[in-house]
């Protein structure tokens, strides 16, 4: 069996307190984008796993495909697998990459030995292998808080603009980037600047990493820079970065200046 998990994009991101468990509570809309990895499942004689793509950092034993079997298997009879991740979403790139590996690993298993899981069975199981991961269950537009793993309905239909990521071969660490926020409450609620015309986001729609990331990598802030010049009608660092995209009414041609950096361009 064959999988694609796919990113997100944060649109606004407010780091609103820190928590007493170290991790902070936050407001975001996750919005599902068509960057996808690849992920297959075969039934096999013993487990194993192997990567091909980008090289992921770390113990293989250790990538999140691994230990979404590794959860499920303490709960279930779970014959094993053999797991083959082609990595194509850039590492530590504030797009949620890995949690997506997780998760769509979480609902093929579900799926392939038939273990009846419901969307918030595999939401909780998610929640365990980190805090982006729930997200991707459902896969749909999200309005996020709490740690990130807690959902609220949102109406926001992007379909028909043109998204446009670019990430500047630099490998953000999530727990740094947070390290570096002063949590804040906000006065207007994201929810509700979320209700306004896109055109209008770029006055109010904010990612607080982007306070304490662009001085220390100046290079975010010009391609934010760049963006609006190629037309964009928004543009955003996601998440702890170091991804910068741009949204745009329709395909974009990428300059030289941009097309050194690893690109990606699809519809919403
Ligand atoms: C920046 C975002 O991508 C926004 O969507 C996420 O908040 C990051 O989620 P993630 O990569 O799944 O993060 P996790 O693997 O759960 O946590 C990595 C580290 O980030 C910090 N962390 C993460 C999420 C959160 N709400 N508060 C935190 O302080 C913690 O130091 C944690 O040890
Ligand atoms: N399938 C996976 N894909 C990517 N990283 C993984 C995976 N499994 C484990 N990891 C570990 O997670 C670390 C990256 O975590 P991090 O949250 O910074 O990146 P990410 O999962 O790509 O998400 P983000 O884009 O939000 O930064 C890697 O250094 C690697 O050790």
């Amino acid at each position: 069996m064959l999988t694609f998990p796919n990113c997100k994009i944060n649109i606004g991101l407010r780091i609103t307190e820190k928590r007493s468990d170290g991790f902070h509570n936050l407001q975001s809309c996750f919005y599902p984008i068509g960057w996808s990895d690849v992920l297959e499942l075969i039934p096999a004689s013993e487990f194993s796993f192997v990567s091909s793509g980008l090289d992921i950092p770390g113990d293989p034993a250790r990538n999140l495909c691994v230990r979404a079997y590794e959860f499920l298997r303490a709960d279930f009879d779970l014959p094993p697998v053999h797991m083959h991740l082609h990595k194509i979403v850039p590492i530590g790139a504030g797009l949620g990459g890995g949690s997506s590996d997780a998760a769509f690993a979480l609902k093929l298993l579900n799926e392939r030995f038939s273990l009846g899981l419901t969307v918030g069975q595999l939401q909780d199981y998610a929640r365990r292998l980190g805090s982006d991961c729930a997200f991707f269950v459902e896969n749909k537009p999200a309005y996020c808080i709490e740690k990130g793993d807690v959902f609220r309905e949102i109406s926001l239909d992007l379909s028909g603009y043109f998204i446009l990521l670019i990430y500047p071969n630099l490998a953000i660490s999530t727990a740094e980037a947070y390290a570096g926020v002063r949590p804040r409450h906000p006065e207007v609620s994201l929810l509700e600047q979320l209700q306004t015309p896109i055109e209008t986001w770029r006055d109010w729609i904010h990612n607080d990493f982007e306070d304490s990331l662009f001085p220390v990598y100046p290079v975010l802030g010009e391609i934010k820079q760049k963006l609006y010049e190629l037309g964009a009608l928004y543009a955003s660092m996601s998440g702890s970065g170091s991804t910068v995209y741009g949204i745009f009414q329709a395909p974009v041609t990428v300059s030289n200046h941009l097309g050194r950096y690893n690109v990606w361009q699809g519809k919403l």
